[in-house]
């Protein structure tokens, strides 16, 4: 018989059913109109109920906000909820060291375990407020252990994604500092890259591709945000030195700002707790919970049946690529990214075709110089190429938003399409 929880589940029901006219979403602590939440409309609907489709809107494929997975949660809403007592983990102090909850932690290794895509056993393991606050904690955990007089050299390989150089020359530390591009180091003499931080992003964001690292005896941040069956083929576990995952690219909880690093090394996992010790006294306990119950609920459908969040994740970023790849085949004026087919995969059991999470697109006509330009004229936005230091001629669109942002995206690439059909 419900107690002091009864009024909070009260509270969360009464406004999940708001009526957003499905193109929006109203939340507890939502703006308050006419004495309740407000609906948040997705991109291009306006009206109180959203209900309003304003069809000179620019379409938004520029975020990587994972909204893609929000069904997925629906479907499970009493498994994924949690109440949150007002006194839960008001302490500093958790069951673990270093700012973590044990069970948290056992979870996550179980998650990896199951879906057999990382090697957790020789590995500590730090959380963070998304991989986001990991990346400089890694460059600075790393370059710290190299115990160098100069500066580490921090490097990625084109095209890579921008926070990588812009956490490095934004920090500005006397520990390390951007060196460019991976590619134009790979000559160099041996041993001249020992003091190097080479980050590896697999799958790459924007283009999806499968990399490896380019240096001989450089460290290497190996980024996995995109390391999950709703991406790619699970080929076998990952099991370098330094791992980062994501609940963004996982769950599709962007807005809850949780990540964590698999590390090998004893010492660069004390640096990283030190950092993370000084900078924020660990991630949020609140998050932590959360995040135990909707890796629970994810456990509990492994297996690539039809509850498991995989099979939902892969069958919606599959139909997307495919969507996307008929619209850019009508004509020659765009071309995409081409991934490699029929990959087996051991988390499915059998071989898959790609699902990227973005599209990387490229104006293949000689007067369509700016890419980025030509497609916000026809009220298309995504991310230009140069942001990943690659050219013009590129624009990464994004594919895991929600299905009104992909619905948009479609309809303008389309009309772009047709502008030049040959
Ligand atoms: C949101 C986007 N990227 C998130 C991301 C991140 C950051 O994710 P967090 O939400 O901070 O955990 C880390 N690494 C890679 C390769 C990523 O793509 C984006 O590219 O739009």
């Amino acid at each position: 018989k419900l107690g002091w929880s009864r009024k909070a589940a009260t509270e969360a029901e009464g406004v999940a059913i708001i009526y957003c006219s499905g193109h929006g979403q109203a939340y507890i602590d939502g703006d308050i109109v006419d004495g309740k939440p407000s609906c948040e409309c997705n991109t291009c609907y306006a009206g109180d109920d959203c209900s309003i489709f304003l069809s000179n809107c620019t379409a938004n494929a520029e975020s990587g906000d994972p909204l893609f997975l929000k069904p997925y949660w629906e479907k499970h809403a009493a498994d994924s909820a949690v109440v949150v007592a007002g006194w839960h983990r008001m302490s500093y102090s958790t069951t673990g060291k270093n700012y973590i909850t044990t069970e948290l932690e056992r979870h996550i290794r179980m998650l990896h375990h199951g879906v057999g895509n990382a090697v957790t056993d020789d590995k500590f393991i730090v959380f963070g407020a998304g991989s986001t606050q990991l990346l400089y904690a890694l460059v600075h955990a790393l370059a710290a252990s190299l115990n160098s007089s100069s500066p580490a050299s921090v490097v990625a390989s084109v095209p890579y994604y921008a926070p990588y150089r812009q956490q490095t020359e934004f920090f500005d530390s006397k520990l390390a500092e951007w060196r460019g591009v991976t590619s134009e180091w790979v000559n160099a003499s041996k041993g001249s890259t020992n003091n190097f931080i080479e980050f590896v992003t697999s799958p790459n964001n924007p283009d999806g591709l499968l990399k490896k690292a380019l240096l001989n005896g450089s460290l290497t941040i190996n980024d996995h945000a995109y390391y999950w069956p709703h991406f790619t083929a699970i080929s076998e576990p990952v099991d370098e030195d330094v791992m980062l995952f994501t609940t963004s690219k996982l769950t599709g909880h962007a807005g809850s700002r949780f990540g964590w690093a698999l590390i090998k090394d004893e010492d660069v996992y004390n640096r990283t707790v030190r950092y993370m010790e000084l900078n924020t006294e660990g991630t949020s306990r609140e998050t932590q919970l959360r995040m135990l119950k909707l890796y629970k609920v994810i456990l509990a459908e492994l297996g690539g049946g039809k509850g498991d969040i995989f099979t939902f994740g892969y069958k919606t970023m599959r139909e997307r690529w495919i969507k996307l790849n008929q619209v850019v085949s009508l004509s020659k004026r765009f071309s995409l990214q081409k991934l490699p087919t029929s990959q087996y995969c051991n988390y499915f059991n059998t071989t898959r075709d790609p699902s990227p999470a973005y599209g990387w697109l490229k104006c293949e006509m000689e007067e369509d110089e700016d890419c980025d330009a030509v497609l916000r004229a026809g009220g298309l936005s995504g991310r230009s190429g140069t942001i990943y230091s690659e050219d013009k001629k590129h624009v990464r669109v994004s594919l895991i938003k929600s299905q009104d942002d992909f619905n948009q995206l479609i309809t303008k690439l389309t009309a772009l399409v047709n502008q030049t059909k040959t």
